[in-house]
């Protein structure tokens, strides 16, 4: 049975950011995500997780100057000293909220010198990687489709799995977003029987094709591909990272065919 963690940062937007918490949980969520903690205390998000019963899940490390349109620094020449205290910063994040996945974003890339930006990804993952390999926490790259973020520097799967393969250590993995992934490439299902028995794959996300909202129309069959993420035995969390079309409990219907309780 899928485990579904709600996104904090595109899901329960009606509340303030603290009491979204509250109202993940009383949905029947047990776990959330969300972009980025850094504008809170960390004890001020432990106690809003310990009162209502909540695992934290995965957030982002700290992407540059995210208000002046970056997403993300590691994959950008000369800004490795940056990605390194962001990467401390979000270890010490972690390890308060008890979060074992960091989401390091690549960042934006112009055209050409493409061996430049490669280089600098990958010495700096491993970098990440070695520091949290330390604290017990994963390191997770995800494709991003460019109708979305253009000039993103990763996009494929295929991509996102020979990076992991290169830097080569354990704690590296895949964030696949099936929303992104069907965007770029399509054929879920494959890339799912494909990838997920690699043990390559830290994280799941969905949303509904093309608009990002529930999944439950557009392009994706999720009763089919809930089923074949079960049947692939694949334990971790699908982050529902979509844009509510009217209302976050409201549009959660779709989602009671998969939980074994009273929801
Ligand atoms: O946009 C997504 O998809 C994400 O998962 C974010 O972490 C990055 O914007
Ligand atoms: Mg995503």
């Amino acid at each position: 049975m899928p485990r579904f963690a709600a996104n904090l940062s595109m899901m329960y937007t009606e509340h303030d950011f603290l009491d979204r918490f509250a109202a993940a949980a009383a949905d029947g969520f047990e776990a959330v995500e969300y972009l980025f903690p850094y504008a809170y205390d960390a004890a001020e998000l432990r106690r809003r997780l310990d009162d209502h019963g909540l695992r934290q899940v995965l957030f982002n490390a700290p992407p540059g100057a995210w208000e002046s349109g970056e997403r993300g620094i590691a994959a950008l020449p000369g800004r490795e000293a940056e990605v390194r205290s962001g990467i401390g910063r979000a270890l010490e994040y972690a390890a308060e909220l008890g979060c074992p996945r960091v989401h390091v974003m690549a960042g934006l890339v112009g055209p050409g010198d493409s061996a430049k930006h490669r280089d600098t990804y990958l010495a700096n993952l491993t970098r990440a990687a070695e520091r949290a390999a330390a604290a017990g926490v994963d390191i997770l790259i995800e494709p991003i489709n460019g109708r979305d973020m253009p000039g993103y520097f990763l996009n494929r799967q295929s991509e996102a799995h020979t990076v992991v393969r290169e830097v080569g250590a354990p704690n590296l993995k895949v964030q696949l977003d099936l929303y992104h992934c069907q965007i770029v490439e399509g054929d879920l299902t494959t890339t799912l029987r494909r990838d997920l028995p690699t043990g390559r794959v830290g994280h799941l996300q969905i949303a509904g094709v093309p608009d990002r909202h529930e999944p439950d129309r557009g392009e994706l069959d999720i009763r089919h591909l809930f089923g074949v993420i079960d049947d692939l035995g694949f334990d971790g969390w699908i982050g529902c990272e979509y844009i509510p079309r009217a209302g976050t409990s409201e549009g959660l219907g779709w989602r009671h065919d998969y939980r074994g309780d009273n929801a």
